[in-house]
C-alpha cells in the first residue's frame, strides 16, 4: 500500500520495487501518482473498472509515443473526466496548471470537428486539421489521438450512428493529424479500425487479400531486416561513411492498399509496395561523399549481392529530387522462392536514404520531435504505467465487450433514401398536428407489413427526448443520420463491386432488402 496525501491508493509492492527509488523520487513520478490517485477511485467505480483498465492503456500508448509525465497524466485524468468521474477544477488542483491547459486543449481539439462540419467534405476536413494543428500544442493533439484510438477500439457499446459519426471523423481528420504530427503506427490504425467500421464489406474484400500472405510476408521482412542489417554493418565501403543504419520494415496496412485499388484503379497485381523496407543511413560529414548518395548507392549494391534486383523499378530520387524535394533511393526486390514450385510473393520496395533525407520526408517529424521526452525517461515512464496496469488488473475485472444492441431497424435506415424529411414526415404525421405518435408510427409500419414491435423500436431510436412522439426535429435529426448510413453503405457497396471485381473473388452477400424498400418507395412518392 502507498498513502500519498491521506487517501490509500494500492500498489502491488513487487511492482513498486521495480519502478527503483530514483522514479519514486522524480517529479514525474509525483505527478503520475497525483493523476492516478485521483484518477483510480473515480474510474474504478465507473462502468466496472473498464474505463481505469483503459485509461492506463491510453497512459501506456502515451509513454510508448515518447510524451512526457505531463501528457501522461492529463491522458489518466482525461479518461476519468470522459467518464464524469472528475471535474476540471480537480484535476487543475492535483495536476497543476501545465497538465490542465493540455487537458483543456486535448478537449477543444476533440471538440474541433463538431457537429456543423460536414468532414466527409475534404475541403472542410483540411481546414478543421489545419485549425487544430496551428491553433494547439502538439501534446494535446497527440492526447487527443491517444485517447481517439482507445475510443475506436471500443466502439461496440455504443449506438451505431455515433460509431459511424466517430469512425467517419477518425478517417478524415485524425488519422490524418496522426501522420502530420509524424506518429505513422497510430495512423495506420485509426485509419485502419475506420476503415472497418465504415466500409465492413469492402475492409472484408481486402482483408481476404492481404491476410492470406500477411504472416508469411512479415516472416520475410523480419528475417530480410536482420540480414540487411548484418550485412550493411559488415560492408568497408559503408563502414567508412556511415555512423549507423536504421532499417525499418512494414506491411501495407488494409485502407492504404484499398486506396490503391480503389482510388488509384490499380490491379492487385501492380500494387509494388505491399512488402516495404526502409534504410536509413546516419551518413558521416565530411567523409567525401557530399549528401550521401553514394553511400546509399552502395547499400543497392549491397542488396543486390543479397537478393535478385528489379531493375526496371528503381527510381533514384537522389539524382533527381521530385518536385517537392523528395529525395530517396527506391528499389524493389523479388523475394519469391526460386524455381517454379517456389513460393510466389509481391515484391519488396526498399527506400533507402539518409537521416537528412528520412527527416525532410517524413512531413511533420520537426513539431512531433520537438515534444519528446529522453527515450530512457520515456521507458521508465512507461514501467510505471505498466506496474499501475499490472494493479489495476488485480483489483479488476475488464468487462466483456457488449454486442451491437442498437442496430438501426431496417425500416427506418429505409428513410435514408427518401431524402425529403419535411415530405417524409409530412406523411407520418397523418393528422397534422405537427407531431407523429405512436399511434401514427404504428400505423404505417403496419401499412408495411411490419408490427407493433418494429414501430416501438424505431420510436426508441427516434424519441431523442422520450416524450412518447417524434418532433419534426427529432426527425431531422435522425434523418441525417439514416442519409449519413446510407450514404457509407453506397460507398461501402461501390468499393466492395470495385474490390471484388479485382480480387476477384465470389460475392456471397446477396441480401435484398424488400421490407426496407418498400418504406423508402412509400416515402418517395407519398
Ligand atoms: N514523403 C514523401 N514520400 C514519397 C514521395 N514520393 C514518393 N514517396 C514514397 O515512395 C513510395 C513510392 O513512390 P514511387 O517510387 O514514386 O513509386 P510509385 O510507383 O509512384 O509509388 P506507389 O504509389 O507507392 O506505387 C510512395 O508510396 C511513398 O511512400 C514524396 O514526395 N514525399
Ligand atoms: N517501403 C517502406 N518501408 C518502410 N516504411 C514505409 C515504406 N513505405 C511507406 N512506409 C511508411 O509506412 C507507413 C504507412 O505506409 P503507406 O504505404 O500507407 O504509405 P505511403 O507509401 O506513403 O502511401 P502510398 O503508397 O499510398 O503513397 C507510413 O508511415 C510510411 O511512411
Ligand atoms: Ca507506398
Ligand atoms: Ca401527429
Amino acid at each position: 500500500m502507498a498513502s500519498a496525501g491521506g487517501e490509500v491508493v494500492v500498489v502491488d509492492p513487487a511492482a513498486a520495487a521495480r519502478m527503483g527509488d530514483d522514479v519514486a523520487t522524480s517529479s514525474s513520478w509525483t505527478l503520475l501518482f497525483r493523476a492516478l490517485k485521483l484518477a483510480l477511485p473515480a474510474l474504478r467505480d465507473a462502468a466496472g473498472g473498464r474505463s481505469l483498465s483503459r485509461a492506463l492503456i491510453v497512459a501506456a500508448s502515451l509513454a510508448d509515443l515518447q510524451m512526457d509525465a505531463e501528457v501522461i497524466s492529463a491522458g489518466i485524468v482525461r479518461q476519468a473526466m470522459d467518464a464524469g468521474a472528475v471535474a476540471m477544477a480537480d484535476a487543475e488542483a492535483q495536476l497543476g496548471p501545465g497538465a490542465a491547459a493540455l487537458l483543456r486543449e486535448s478537449l477543444d481539439v476533440k471538440n474541433a470537428p463538431s457537429s456543423q462540419v460536414d468532414v466527409a467534405d475534404e475541403e472542410a476536413a483540411s481546414a478543421v486539421r489545419n485549425r487544430i494543428l496551428s491553433g494547439y500544442d502538439v501534446r494535446a493533439v497527440i492526447l487527443e489521438l491517444a485517447i481517439r484510438l482507445d475510443a475506436m477500439k471500443h466502439l461496440d457499446g455504443v449506438p451505431k450512428h455515433q460509431q459511424r459519426t466517430t469512425s467517419l471523423e477518425v478517417l478524415k481528420v485524425f488519422a490524418p493529424l496522426a501522420h502530420a504530427v509524424g506518429a505513422g503506427a497510430l495512423s495506420k490504425e485509426l485509419e485502419d479500425l475506420s476503415f472497418w467500421r465504415l466500409y465492413p464489406q469492402a475492409y472484408a474484400q481486402v482483408d481476404q487479400w492481404l491476410s492470406g500472405q500477411e504472416d508469411d510476408c512479415k516472416r520475410v521482412l523480419a528475417t530480410c531486416k536482420d540480414d540487411l542489417l548484418q550485412a550493411l554493418a559488415a560492408d568497408d565501403e559503408l563502414r567508412h561513411a556511415v555512423a549507423g543504419f536504421d532499417v525499418k520494415a512494414r506491411y501495407k496496412s488494409r485502407f492504404s492498399a484499398m486506396k490503391k485499388l480503389v482510388k488509384d484503379g490499380r490491379r492487385p497485381e501492380d500494387v509494388h509496395d505491399i512488402l516495404g523496407m526502409r534504410v536509413i543511413l546516419d551518413h558521416r560529414a565530411g567523409c567525401g561523399d557530399g549528401d550521401g548518395h553514394r553511400a546509399c548507392v552502395r547499400t543497392h549494391e549491397v542488396i543486390k549481392g543479397m537478393w535478385k534486383d528489379v531493375p526496371a523499378r528503381t527510381k533514384d530520387y537522389i539524382a533527381r529530387p521530385k518536385g517537392d524535394g523528395y529525395r530517396s533511393l527506391h528499389i524493389a526486390v523479388d523475394m519469391s522462392e526460386p524455381g517454379p514450385e517456389g513460393k510466389k510473393r509481391p515484391l519488396m520496395e526498399v527506400q533507402i536514404r539518409t537521416k537528412e533525407m528520412n527527416d525532410a520526408a517524413v512531413f511533420g517529424h520537426a513539431l512531433y520531435k520537438g515534444c519528446l521526452a529522453d527515450p530512457e525517461e520515456a521507458k521508465r515512464l512507461k514501467d510505471i504505467m505498466l506496474a499501475a496496469a499490472e494493479v489495476a488488473a488485480q483489483h479488476l475485472r475488464d468487462e466483456p465487450a457488449t454486442g451491437d444492441q442498437t442496430g438501426v431497424p431496417a425500416a427506418a435506415a429505409a428513410a435514408a433514401s427518401a431524402g425529403n424529411i419535411e415530405r417524409a414526415f409530412r406523411l407520418l404525421d397523418k393528422n397534422g398536428d405537427g407531431r407523429i405518435s405512436m399511434e401514427e408510427l404504428t400505423e404505417i409500419m403496419e401499412d408495411l407489413g411490419a408490427g407493433g414491435k418494429d414501430a416501438e423500436e424505431l420510436m426508441r431510436l427516434l424519441d431523442d427526448n422520450n416524450d412518447g412522439s417524434l418532433s419534426s426535429d427529432e426527425f431531422a435529426l435522425f434523418q441525417k443520420r439514416v442519409e449519413l448510413k446510407a450514404k457509407l453503405e453506397d460507398k461501402d457497396d461501390e468499393y466492395k463491386e470495385i474490390l471484388k471485381q479485382k480480387l476477384q473473388k465470389v460475392d456471397d452477400t446477396g441480401l435484398i432488402h424488400v421490407y426496407r424498400k418498400n418504406l423508402s418507395d412509400k416515402l418517395v412518392s407519398g
